[in-house]
Order: structure tokens, then C-alpha cells, then sequence
């Protein structure tokens, strides 16, 4: 996908986007402790928006291990969703993409933050409607994951309603640590169930 361009006298200069894969980018193999393809993938965090259960009016994104680096996602649009009436805002639509990006941090087994995503939106998707997501890492370069996924209405073959990329960075568990509010963290050490990753309790 070609980038933003200009010229410098007569060559052109083109800048590929930042979510293009870079020279050098490798698809890692699967590492042996990634959960089986089929696994339901734990909610990191149970008051995240996209995938957390004690988010009232959230996602609810339920995640499933795929083959390879890969994952499959569904969300069911409800009425807390609309943008326009009885459709579902776009930037939940990202939101749902950019968990289920980032939760191929389960596949590598990183922690990963959005650096950048980009979304493309083709159809408009209805309340009521149970997305089909889809994601898959690209390539990795150092600390850098480059992913693409989809989401297709009511059916995992459903038309295509939405498409992203993003590049996301793998960050040690003390970026949250260090960036949470001080009451977020008194309530995980009170109550370490509110972490469903058991490998990154040990921090506390
Ligand atoms: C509380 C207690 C514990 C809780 C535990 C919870 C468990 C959680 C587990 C799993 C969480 C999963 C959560 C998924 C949720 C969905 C994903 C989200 O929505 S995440 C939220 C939105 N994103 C952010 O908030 C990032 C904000 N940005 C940052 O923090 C920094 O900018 C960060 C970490 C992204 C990079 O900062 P640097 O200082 O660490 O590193 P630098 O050197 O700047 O970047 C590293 C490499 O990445 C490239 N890079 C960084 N940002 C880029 C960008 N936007 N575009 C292109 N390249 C970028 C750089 O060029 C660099 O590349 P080169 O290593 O030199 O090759």
C-alpha cells in the first residue's frame, strides 16, 4: 500500500506509512507456550472497554486462539454502540480492531500498546449485528509488531465491514505499572482477579 509522496526536484520521494512492513520484518515461528489454536483467550484487564466483563456498556469482545500468529474475535453491536442511529460508531469499530490486534500479544507472548492503527470503514454495520473479527501478525522487527485484521458481518465468511493496521510495541509490565492511577493499582493488589493474566501478576 503506497504511502503519502512528494518531490524533490525531479525524483519523487515516497513514505511508505508507518504500518507498512518494514525491510527486515520477520514472521516469528508460533512459540511452543502460545495457547493452542481454539483456546478462549483470558480479558487482560476485566475492566477493559473492548474485552473486559465488569464493563457494562463495553465490547464484551470474546477472543479465540488460531493457527500460527492468529486469532479470531466476535462482538455483538448493541444499542450502547450507535454513532448513527442504529449503526454502530466507528471509533468502537476501531476499538474492536485495536483489542483484537493487540491481543495477539497472547500468540507472541508480549505485552503489546498500540503505536499506531489505521482503520478503513466499507460498510456500515448495524445494531444487533455479531462482528467477526479476524487478526494476524504481519512481521516483527525488534520491539515493533505489525498486524492486520478484519471484521465481517454476522459470519466468520460474512462480507467485509471494516480493516485495519496497526503497529503495535512490545512493553515491559512496568509501562502500566507506571503509568496507572494509584487507585487502579491499590484495586488490583486488593483484588488480583481483576488481572486475568497469571504470568503478570507476579509483579505484584
Ligand atoms: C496496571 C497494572 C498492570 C496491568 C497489567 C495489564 C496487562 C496488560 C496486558 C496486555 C495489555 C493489552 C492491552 C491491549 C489494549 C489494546 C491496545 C491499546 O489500545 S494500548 C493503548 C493505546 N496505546 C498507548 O497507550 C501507547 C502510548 N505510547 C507509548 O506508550 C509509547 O509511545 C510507546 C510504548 C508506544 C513507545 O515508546 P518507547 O519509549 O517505549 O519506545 P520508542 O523508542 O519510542 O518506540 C519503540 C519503537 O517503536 C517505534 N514506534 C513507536 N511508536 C510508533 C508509531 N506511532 N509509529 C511508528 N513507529 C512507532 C519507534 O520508532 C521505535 O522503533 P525502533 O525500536 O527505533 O526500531
Amino acid at each position: 500500500m503506497p504511502g503519502g509522496s512528494h518531490r524533490v526536484g525531479t525524483v519523487r520521494v515516497v513514505t511508505p506509512l508507518r504500518t507498512d512492513l518494514p525491510p527486515g520484518a520477520q514472521l516469528p515461528p508460533r512459540p511452543a507456550n502460545a495457547p493452542a489454536p481454539g483456546t478462549v483467550l483470558p480479558s487482560h484487564y476485566v475492566r477493559c472497554f473492548a474485552c473486559g466483563d465488569q464493563s457494562a456498556h463495553g465490547l464484551h469482545l470474546r477472543v479465540d486462539a488460531d493457527a500460527g500468529l492468529a486469532l479470531c474475535a466476535t462482538f455483538e453491536v448493541t444499542e450502547h454502540h450507535q454513532g448513527a442511529p442504529g449503526l454502530a460508531h466507528g471509533g468502537l469499530l476501531s476499538c474492536a480492531l485495536d483489542e483484537a490486534l493487540g491481543a495477539l500479544g497472547h500468540l507472541t507472548r508480549t505485552s503489546l500498546v498500540t503505536g499506531r492503527l489505521e482503520t478503513d470503514f466499507l460498510r456500515p454495520v448495524p445494531v444487533g449485528t455479531v462482528l467477526h473479527l479476524s487478526a494476524r501478525v504481519e512481521g516483527v522487527l525488534g520491539r515493533r509488531v505489525y498486524a492486520s485484521g478484519e471484521g465481517r458481518l454476522n459470519s466468520p465468511t460474512g462480507r467485509v465491514a471494516v480493516r485495519a493496521r496497526g503497529l503495535f510495541v512490545e512493553v515491559p509490565m512496568e509501562h502500566f505499572v507506571t503509568h496507572a492511577r494509584a487507585e487502579d493499582i491499590q484495586a488490583i493488589e486488593q483484588d488480583p482477579d481483576l488481572i486475568r493474566l497469571r504470568e503478570h501478576q507476579t509483579i505484584f
